[in-house]
Parts: C-alpha cells; sequence; structure tokens
C-alpha cells in the first residue's frame, strides 16, 4: 500500500482476480452469475453489531479504517462477487450544511429538515467534496487496497429525489406526504433542490472513481411513492443527468465504470430506467424476472431480485426460489441480488446458502 503523510494513495491497486460482477454489468459471459446482496455489511451479522456497538452511526461513516473493516466483513462469511463501500445515502445532506443524526430504534433523523422553499438559502449553493466528503472518497482507497483485488468494490450515492425526500421529511416516512407537497405546490423550488443535489451527486460520484470505485449505484429508493407522471418530471431527468454527466467526465480520462440504477417500486419506470444510460437495472421484488427481461429489451443487464423475506425460508426453499429466478432471468447480464436490504434478524447461514445457490445453480445452467 503506498502511504504518504498517513495518506493511502488511489493507485498501484491489486490485481483484480474474479471479474465476474463487471463483466456481467457488461453484459459478457461469466462462468457463474455474481451475486452481492444490498445491506450485505449491517447488523444481520453479530461481528458488525460487536464492531458498531457504542459508536455513532456517523462518526464510524468518518473513519475510513471503520468502513473498511465493515465492507470487508461480509466477505470473511460469504463468496460474494462484489463489496459495496460502508457508508450512507444521507452524507450528502449532511455535506449541504443539514444536521442528521443517526437515532437508535428511530433511524436517521433530521433536526431541522427543509419546510418552506426559502429554506433552500440555507444549503451550502456549492460543496467542495473533496473537503465535504473526502472521508469516504480515504474509505474507497483503502478498501480498495485491502481487498487485495479479491472482487470489485462498488460506490454509490442515494438519488436527488430520495435525497429531497429525506431533507424535507426530516426521517423515514411512510407517506413522504410533506416532501409531495413540495412537488405540487413548488415544483419550481423541488426542480432548484433536485438540481443542486444533482451537482453534488455528479462531484461525489467521480471522486469515489477517482478513489478507486469499480461500479456506481444510484439508489432511488423512494421512487415507489410517486406515479408515472411526477416520476416522469422529478426522478427520471436527474437520473439521466447524473449517468450522461458521470459517463461523460470518465470518457474523457479514458475510464469504463459501470452504473446500477435501483429505483426501488418504480414498475412503472422499467422502460424508461432502460434507456437512461446506465448499463444496470436494478428490481425489487415485485417484478417478475421474464416480464423485466421482456420491457427491458436486452438493452441492459438486470440486477435482483428475490425477495428479502425469502431468506426465512428454509435453505432447501431458497435454493428452489433462486433456481426460478435465475431461470426467469437467464445466466447472461444478470447479478443476482435481493430486492431491497437484509433485514438485522436475517439468518447469516441463510445469506450464505443463497450465493451458495446462485453460483450452483448457474454453474449448472450455463453448462446445459
Ligand atoms: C448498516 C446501515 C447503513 N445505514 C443504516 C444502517 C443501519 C444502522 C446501523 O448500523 O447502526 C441506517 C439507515 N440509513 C437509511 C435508513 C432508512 C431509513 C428510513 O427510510 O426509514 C437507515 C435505517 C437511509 C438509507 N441508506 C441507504 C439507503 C438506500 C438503500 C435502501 O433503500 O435501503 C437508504 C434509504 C444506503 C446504505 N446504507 C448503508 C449502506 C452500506 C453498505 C451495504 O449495503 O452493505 C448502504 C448502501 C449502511
Amino acid at each position: 500500500i503506498m502511504e504518504n503523510d498517513g495518506l493511502i494513495l488511489p493507485k498501484d491497486f491489486p490485481k483484480l482476480k474474479n471479474d465476474a460482477f463487471l463483466r456481467a454489468c457488461h453484459g459478457q459471459e461469466t462462468n457463474h452469475v455474481p451475486v452481492w446482496c444490498m445491506r450485505q455489511a449491517g447488523r444481520y451479522l453479530p461481528e458488525f453489531r460487536e464492531f458498531r456497538a457504542g459508536k455513532d452511526f456517523f462518526e464510524t461513516c468518518r473513519s475510513p479504517a471503520a468502513c473498511c473493516e465493515l465492507t470487508l466483513q461480509p466477505l470473511r462469511r460469504f463468496p460474494f462477487d462484489a463489496a459495496i463501500i460502508f457508508s450512507d445515502i444521507l452524507v450528502i445532506p449532511q455535506a449541504m450544511g443539514m444536521d442528521v443524526q443517526m437515532v437508535a430504534g428511530k433511524g436517521p433523523t433530521f433536526p431541522e429538515p427543509l419546510k418552506e422553499p426559502e429554506d433552500l438559502l440555507l444549503l451550502q449553493p456549492k460543496v467542495d467534496v473533496n473537503k465535504e466528503l473526502g472521508y469516504v472518497f480515504k474509505a474507497i482507497t483503502l478498501t480498495r487496497h485491502k481487498l487485495d483485488g479479491k472482487v470489485p468494490l462498488i460506490g454509490f450515492t442515494g438519488a436527488p429525489w430520495t435525497l429531497m425526500a429525506y431533507m424535507i421529511e426530516g426521517g423515514g416516512s411512510t407517506t413522504h406526504s410533506k416532501a409531495k407537497r413540495w412537488l405540487y405546490r413548488h415544483p419550481e423550488a423541488s426542480h432548484k433542490l433536485l438540481k443542486m443535489l444533482t451537482d453534488v451527486i455528479v462531484e461525489y460520484l467521480l471522486g469515489q472513481v477517482a478513489a478507486g470505485a469499480q461500479a456506481l449505484q444510484v439508489f432511488e429508493s423512494h421512487a415507489g411513492c410517486l406515479g408515472p407522471v411526477e416520476f416522469q418530471e422529478f426522478s427520471l431527468p436527474y437520473l439521466r443527468d447524473i449517468a450522461r454527466k458521470v459517463k461523460d467526465q470518465l470518457k474523457e480520462s479514458g475510464q469504463d465504470v459501470p452504473m446500477i440504477v435501483f429505483a426501488k417500486d418504480g414498475h412503472y419506470g422499467l422502460e424508461d430506467l432502460s434507456q437512461s444510460h446506465y448499463e444496470v437495472v436494478g428490481l425489487d421484488w415485485t417484478i417478475d424476472p421474464r416480464s423485466a427481461r421482456e420491457r427491458t429489451g436486452g438493452k441492459v443487464s438486470l440486477q435482483g431480485n428475490m425477495d428479502p423475506c425469502a431468506l426465512y425460508a428454509p435453505k432447501e426453499r431458497i435454493s428452489e426460489i433462486v433456481k426460478k429466478m435465475l431461470e426467469g432471468f437467464g445466466t447472461r447480464g444478470y447479478i443476482a441480488n435481493l430486492g431491497h436490504g437484509l433485514y438485522p434478524d436475517m439468518d447469516p447461514e441463510n445469506v450464505g446458502a443463497f450465493v451458495e445457490a446462485v453460483h450452483t445453480h448457474s454453474r449448472h445452467l450455463n453448462l446445459k
């Protein structure tokens, strides 16, 4: 590892040994279907709970060594084909000047959420991502070295609408009515905020790639509370902008980093998402694999989409569900995952059974 003044530099990374995930992103052939899980670094792992015990969540996010350790934990247990950097989507509102705290039993909380359009003036208009989010970049660089080329490292961000929703709701919500009120009552201010977020997100993703991220996932976790019309106006254009701008910049430096868009419960937008400059479209479990393939016309790779709750089933049943899923998606241009993140009460053994089922069944299907 190159060290300079205690800094670990984003160069001379170890050679990648398992490129199945990156090949699948590009629709290329692989021996087995690659698999990873959203929230694979999380509370379902006893070692995660032990490491996080007594530490503030966002303090942990600001420690590159802690993020590196938490990212690597699941890979010591399971042969996942990709790692995702431990962080959170809410580091962006923090970088824009908002206070966000992780409240035990409640989740992320903004003591002073945005209430009216004039509150936009309280946000940092120009964010220096190296200064405000440099700790994420350092975590990525360190983790890329420590991964030792085992699997690729995924960087990520929240999408503009999802971040806007948190900034106005002040935390999780079932209706998102405060944030949606802005869309109907303050459309101009909504676009202003979405544009501000897009600008920061583009710089943030480029910084992650410069630091060593080998793929990028954009989480539009709150697509489901929009309808097709609002999605077209307030989510899709910004998702497209992000991919286009990041790719244009990367092309200039000759880099090719696959991008994944995951719009949870956004099935109404599947055709559009498959034509929005992302190599991969992530799917939740409400979409049938075959119809997802038909609707995206082979234009993109697909990622997903087992119901996380299927991990409560016995191992033999998990294996059957995985087999059906693989037969539905096919083994080419496909990355197995859950339709959303793992829950804290899930049994790590069943996560292992899921990973093994993907590898075993896909190798078998590829030999047919
Ligand atoms: C493990 C974890 C994280 N965030 C939170 C936790 C649980 C709290 C803890 O450990 O103390 C709080 C944490 N952070 C957030 C929530 C959801 C709050 C809510 O809406 O109710 C919670 C409980 C916000 C958040 N944060 C994230 C999303 C998008 C994905 C999704 O849709 O779930 C969202 C919506 C992204 C995220 N968050 C995290 C990762 C790490 C990498 C991995 O997946 O292993 C990632 C990718 C890490």
